[in-house]
């Protein structure tokens, strides 16, 4: 697996590695040795995918709050997507800055999304399938989620949005000066706790 910084902090793309013969090829796609290495959780719980019929859907963007946030390995394995994911945690470097990346089922790429992040893609293609392992459980009630066209972030999404669901119609914009979504340290384990002064909490 090669591993490439991104322009955020903790997350990363994934290429792999293949090993070719006559028969085609073999590559590693997840080792959690090798992820432990480059400070990536490598313990998933469950595995999910999705599939998408037309181009231009968008799905998210979506979290889990406090101890349930997750971290996701994405990778598109029909068609194409581009995936895009927003930095949430009040102590980083890179918070509130989004990158998008194009995955494909031919590129074979996979992005690692570090919990404290929002993630969401749109489809480039029509009948799209997604796969990715999470490292926490689904909790209902624990979901949070941002605006596809919050201003704030500024997502420049390549096709006209379509297919969007009702629940990501309506996320509360992000209120400029807002405590973050993920403080960090004592704030976030409070808020764990407590589910206190989240923004994007539960759709209106
Ligand atoms: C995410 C999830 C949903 N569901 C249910 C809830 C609902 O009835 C149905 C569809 O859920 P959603 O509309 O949230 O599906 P979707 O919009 O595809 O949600 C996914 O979006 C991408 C962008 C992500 O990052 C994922 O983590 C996940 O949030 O499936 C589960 O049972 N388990 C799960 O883990």
């Amino acid at each position: 697996m090669i591993f490439h910084e991104t322009t955020l902090k903790d997350a990363m793309l994934i290429d792999p590695e293949p090993r070719g013969d006559d028969r085609g090829f073999f590559a590693r796609m997840m080792c959690r040795e090798a992820f432990a290495a480059h400070g990536l959780i490598g313990d998933f719980v469950q595995h999910n995918m999705s599939f998408s019929r037309n181009r231009g859907t968008v799905r998210g963007l979506h979290f889990q709050r406090g101890a349930h946030a997750e971290a996701k390995l994405m990778r598109c394995t029909r068609g194409e997507i581009v995936d895009v994911i927003v930095d949430l945690r009040g102590t980083s470097p890179t918070y509130l800055k989004h990158e998008a990346f194009h995955l494909t089922a031919e590129n074979r790429r996979l992005l690692y999304v570090p919990p404290g992040f929002a993630h969401g893609f749109q489809t480039l293609t029509d009948d799209v399938e997604v796969f990715y392992p999470v490292s926490a459980a689904y909790a209902p009630g624990m979901e949070g989620g941002l605006r596809h066209d919050d201003p704030l972030i500024g997502i420049a999404w390549p096709l006209e949005v379509s297919g969007l669901s009702a629940k990501d119609a309506s996320w509360p914009l992000l209120r400029r000066g807002a405590p973050p979504i993920f403080p960090g340290g004592a704030a976030e384990r409070e808020r764990a706790a407590t589910g206190a002064g989240i923004i994007g909490a539960a759709p209106p």
